[in-house]
């Protein structure tokens, strides 16, 4: 996995740290401020090593300023940031690569046309040869993109195909299976499930599950609590911002997640609201004891 060639950008972990143990990435007391706006505050999160950790939260929660801060693309205005219990202050995403932090978009950056092999290796290729005569090798980069994706358990029938023609949920896949390849400890999912059906859904948590069992820390930023529970270790459910719930899977339940997303107390006075409106059948809402949470979490929370 070290071996990758010379990287023509340099975003590339030359010399990737060791397997890391234990906690990997930590904010404390978290936040940032857009001028005026406060768009996240006094956030508590750990990243562990071999776990995923589950970000929840409705639109505008503070989701994608959570994951700009630990991927290098936002500074925080308070709190801590710290990578390997140092504190840091990331100015770009390359900054956060170059300590194994990769973050893996919804709107993935590859090229539609080009095969799968050569958008594995894009901004990255491997080449052959002294200077000026250097060229691209081609047969490593098929061999190395074959082994890895082999390695995450994804078998293409072709990687001479465009990425273009493969599901979101393959391409999502191929993506994942690249970060890890460049050197990833700290892999960043946004949203990876979020424009998939339920069967494509199934094969991209299958490969979180396959990075988090390679040691990965990984961060799983979704809407969907059932996929979270279904992979997530710990989960932190923001809202205007703040963390409202954080709590470790022996803490929470799969119905309890769910409330804290559908956000209980607000739909009921909806369901109050809509109940003066002529015409609107509040029986169809669900009731509010429905969305109150249970008093105890199941046992081990288990799915
Ligand atoms: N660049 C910005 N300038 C000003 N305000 C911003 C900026 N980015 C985000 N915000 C505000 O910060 C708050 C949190 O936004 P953020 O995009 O982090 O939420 P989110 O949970 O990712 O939402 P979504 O799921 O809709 O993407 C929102 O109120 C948003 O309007």
């Amino acid at each position: 996995m070290t071996d990758n060639g010379t990287g023509t950008h340099g975003a590339v972990l030359q010399d990737p740290p060791p397997a890391s143990e234990g906690l990997l990435a930590e904010l404390r007391g978290a936040g940032k401020s857009y001028g005026n706006i406060r768009a996240l505050h006094g956030v508590d999160l750990k990243v562990n090593a071999g776990q995923v950790t589950c970000v929840l939260g409705d639109n505008g929660a503070g989701k994608s300023t959570l994951i700009k801060i630990v991927s290098g693309l936002h500074q925080h205005t308070e709190g801590e940031f710290l990578v390997d219990g140092r504190p840091v202050r990331f100015s770009s995403p390359r900054e956060a690569l170059a300590k194994g932090i990769a973050a893996v978009y919804q709107d993935l950056a590859t090229v539609p046309l080009m095969p799968v092999w050569r958008n594995f290796f894009l901004g990255s290729e491997m080449t052959r040869g002294p200077w000026p005569v250097r060229r691209l090798d081609i047969a490593r980069m098929k061999k190395t993109a074959d082994e890895e994706l082999r390695n995450m358990g994804i078998v293409l029938d072709d990687l001479e195909q465009p990425i273009g023609t493969l599901s979101g949920g393959q391409r999502q896949c191929v993506a994942i299976a690249r970060a890890v390849y460049f050197g990833a400890r700290v892999l960043i999912l946004d949203e990876p499930t979020a424009a998939l059906g339920v069967k494509q859904s199934g094969v991209v948590l299958k490969y979180i599950a396959a990075a988090r069992d390679r040691g990965l820390g990984v961060i799983f930023i979704t809407h969907n609590p059932h996929h979270a529970y279904m992979v997530g270790d710990h989960f932190n459910v923001l809202r205007l911002g703040t963390l409202e719930l954080s709590a470790p899977r022996s803490e929470v339940s799969l119905e309890e997640l769910t409330n804290h997303m559908a956000g209980g107390a607000e739909l009921a006075a909806l369901k109050h609201e809509l109940s003066q409106v002529r015409g609107v059948d509040t029986e169809e809402l669900p009731e509010e004891s429905d969305l109150t949470p249970p008093v105890a979490p199941s046992p081990e929370g288990t799915p």
